[in-house]
């Protein structure tokens, strides 16, 4: 397995479309890495970058020690020995399960016994001891995507692609093959470069999570980092379906620009005085009594969730999302919620596009 470096790369589409911009990603051999973003953000762009089906416009790309591509020249897919997976079973349907694995390891040369062997481990590998001689078309979707999977790793890549690899599985199957996905990958040291558009599934499986938007990386980190230190108001939004508030921060309180609603702090990191954003997550909005509150308002929506109730309230026209543990409110009840912590961002960072830590203030009531 090896590491993965990409430093400054930019892709242009020949239509203009910027793809990627000033990319620098560094995932370690053996990590695990989601790329998140929403719909047009760039992690299909980002994902056949690595794997060579396109070429970066400038910038360098490093398997390893290995320089890829280097904005003048890329080694063809081929050559970077990487495995990839796709949605959809890219699988040969006029080929046994065995000689659909066995193919990288025929374009590599591998005489016929080893091709054997290498063929049975990585079968056992992803639960598939066995099905060597079975035809692609009596499996089930999710047999598919682990034959898949092992012809992927029958050629000891030195990284595992995924592309919405799981996406078209139904529930629970797709559960339980993530967890699989996960033990195999840590067990074998993989470094795996994962694309979805499931939250969840990226918070579950990776080691770090990087957010993409208009074809730049917003934050890299922990799933823990990116859900309690959101670097940008759009992350907040994004991952944790925060409320996003513009407004002024003045005199160590905020006020929200359309309503006025005032949230104090008592304790404000590094807040600056001026236009910003106010991050408050779902989780940080609580109901409470008319005397402690900062605003009040209807419930409009209120589904049940297992460790949350996910409760919309709309308060002058403006709906609040908050995650509300125990009884679940009813549609049409009169709520008082304050804020329990929200996070800070000045207009100017979002301006400038930068990803400094927010000011934290806590307790802002
Ligand atoms: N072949 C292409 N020619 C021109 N523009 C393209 C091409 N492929 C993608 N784009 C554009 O590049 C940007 C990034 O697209 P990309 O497919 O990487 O996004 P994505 O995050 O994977 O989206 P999705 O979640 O919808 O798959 C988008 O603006 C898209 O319209």
């Amino acid at each position: 397995m090896a590491a993965i470096t990409l430093t400054d790369v930019d892709l242009d589409y020949p239509d203009g479309t910027a793809g990627l911009r000033r990319i620098d990603l560094d995932i370690d051999d053996g990590e695990f890495v989601a790329l998140v973003g929403p719909s047009g953000s760039g992690k299909t762009t980002l994902l056949r970058t690595v794997a060579g089906f396109l070429a970066p416009t400038a910038g360098t790309i490093r398997l390893g020690d290995e320089v890829v591509a280097d904005g003048r020249r890329a080694t063809p897919p081929e050559h970077r020995q990487l495995g990839m997976v796709f949605q959809q079973h890219a699988i040969w349907p006029h080929r046994s399960v065995g000689r659909n694995v066995s193919y990288p390891l025929e374009r590599a040369g591998v005489p016929k016994r080893t091709r054997g062997q290498r063929v049975d481990e990585v079968l056992e590998l992803v639960g598939l001891a066995g099905f060597r001689d079975r035809d692609p078309a009596t499996l089930s979707g999710g047999q598919r995507q682990r034959v898949a999977l092992a012809r992927a790793l029958a050629a000891s890549p030195r990284a595992l692609l995924l592309d919405e690899a799981l996406s078209a599985l139904d529930e629970p199957l797709r559960d339980r093959l993530r967890l699989e996905l996960r033990s195999l990958t840590r067990a074998a040291r993989l470094t795996v470069v994962h694309v979805t558009h499931d939250r969840a599934e990226a918070l579950a499986l990776a080691d770090r999570i990087a957010v993409l938007d208009s074809g730049r990386i917003q934050q890299i980190g922990t799933p823990e980092e990116v859900l309690s230190q959101p670097a940008s108001a759009f992350v907040a939004g994004f991952l944790s379906d925060a409320n996003l508030w513009d407004g002024r921060m003045e005199h160590g309180s905020f006020r929200t620009q359309r309503h006025r609603w005032e949230v104090r702090g008592e304790l404000i990191e590094r807040a600056r005085a001026g236009a910003g954003t106010i991050a408050v997550l779902p989780g940080d909005v609580e109901l409470c009594g008319s005397d402690e509150a900062v605003f009040e308002g209807i419930v409009s929506s209120s589904l049940f969730g297992r460790d949350a109730n996910d409760v919309v309230v709309t308060s002058r026209g403006t709906d609040i999302r908050c995650a509300v543990p125990g009884r679940r409110p009813v549609v049409g009840d009169r709520v008082s919620l304050r804020v329990r912590r929200a996070l800070f961002y000045p207009s100017d960072d979002a301006a400038r596009g930068t990803t400094t830590a927010p000011a934290v203030l806590e307790e802002v009531r």
